[in-house]
């Protein structure tokens, strides 16, 4: 398994003034047998960025590395097969005419493909994907999509690849299946200890499964870490509000608190004194029914949780705080509101800042 860094990669479609600059810039380090999340809105450069790891792009400048070697750089571009990557699509990935124990062997060298040794690879990447083993002879088409994507996972990883890519590969499955598969793929990549891209526009998926997230906006990878600090911490309010539920609030900084219209909280962060906005998770935000502060104006019941639009008294921002299900006040009432928590706070002057 390999590291994989990428240094100052660029790559535009299209020349002169029409160029888009898809990866525009981008630093990236996959440490050896991480799982990292390529995380971004639609059009960001997310696939363009696997595609020139894969070596189906070359980047027009920049380095990318597997280990010390360089794969693509200035005068040196190694061809996919050559870099022994594992690439996991959408969907629709498995040959249709080929049953599952040929589709997962496929990437094995030929002479141990038909062997004991082969059958046994392929048994234990079953084994690995969670998959019963007599599926080895089912094929494609009588697999639901999650069991197809396992099967496209354990594919990739039978012929012990330096790095496994994979392009959205949950998204063609409904909700509770894309749980259970992320978390299958998941396992076995770190069971394997196998090092690992997934590009995603979904940030819950990112943050859930992977050991480290990096965050792409127009070309360009703007915060790279583990999914803790990501989410504690944004280097921007946009990325926070980006991979999570966020209210931003005026408020002024003085020391090593941030004091804002209803109460004010300790920083998770050092921030310059002045004027400032502090960036709020709705789990953050309290909600008590013996004081007055706001007014609800819409309860979203989730059952475990409920997402209730505040709007501050008596014409002030709205606020959404997340509380129990069963604790939700009613739309329409009246209620307190404070800040549990560390917060992070934004210089109104930031050129990061939201304007
Ligand atoms: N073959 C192409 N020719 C011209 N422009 C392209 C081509 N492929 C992608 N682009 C442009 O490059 C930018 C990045 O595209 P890319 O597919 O990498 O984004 P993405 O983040 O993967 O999006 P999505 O989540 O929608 O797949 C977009 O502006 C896109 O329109």
């Amino acid at each position: 398994m390999s590291r994989v860094e990428l240094a100052e990669v660029v790559y535009a479609f299209g020349h002169g003034a029409d160029a888009v600059r898809a990866v525009d810039g981008v630093d990236l380090v996959v440490p050896e047998g991480s799982f990292t999340a390529v995380l971004g809105p639609s059009g960001c450069g997310k696939t363009t960025l696997l595609r020139l790891v894969a070596g189906f792009l070359a980047p027009q400048a920049g380095t990318i590395r597997f280990d010390d070697a360089v794969v693509a750089g200035p005068g040196r571009v190694v061809p996919p097969q050559q870099r022994r990557v594992g690439y996991v699509p959408q969907e629709g990935a498995l040959f249709p005419h080929l049953d599952v124990a040929a589709n997962i062997g496929f990437g094995l060298p030929k002479q141990q493909r038909a062997s004991a040794a082969g059958r046994d690879r392929v048994a234990e990447m079953l084994d690995l994907v969670e998959l019963p083993r007599e599926y080895a002879a089912r094929s494609p088409h009588e697999l639901s999509g999650g069991q197809q994507q396992r099967v496209a996972l354990a594919r990739a990883l039978a012929p012990e690849p330096s790095v496994v890519l994979l392009d959205e590969p949950f998204s063609s499955l409904d909700a509770s299946l894309r749980t259970t598969t992320g978390r299958a793929v998941a396992h076995a990549l770190q069971a394997t200890g196998t090092t690992a891209v997934m590009v995603t526009h979904d940030q819950d998926e990112a943050l859930s499964l992977a050991d480290q997230v990096a965050v792409m906006r127009l070309g360009h990878v703007i915060q790279t870490d583990a999914p803790r600090d990501l989410y504690r911490a944004p280097v921007d309010p946009e990325v926070g509000a980006f991979v999570g539920g966020a209210t931003v609030v005026e408020a002024r900084v003085e020391g090593d608190r941030a004091t804002f219209a209803f109460g004010s909280a300790p920083l998770a962060a050092p921030a310059p004194d002045g004027e400032a906005r502090v960036l709020l998770r709705p789990e953050q935000i309290l909600v008590h029914r013996s004081e007055v502060g706001a007014r609800v104006e819409q309860v979203h019941f989730y059952g475990h949780d409920a997402a209730v639009r505040l709007r501050l008294l008596p014409d002030g921002p709205a606020l959404v705080a997340r509380v129990p299900g069963l604790d939700a006040p009613e739309p329409g009432s009246e209620v307190g509101i404070g800040v549990t928590g560390p917060v992070v706070a934004y210089p109104t002057t930031s050129p990061t800042g939201v304007r």
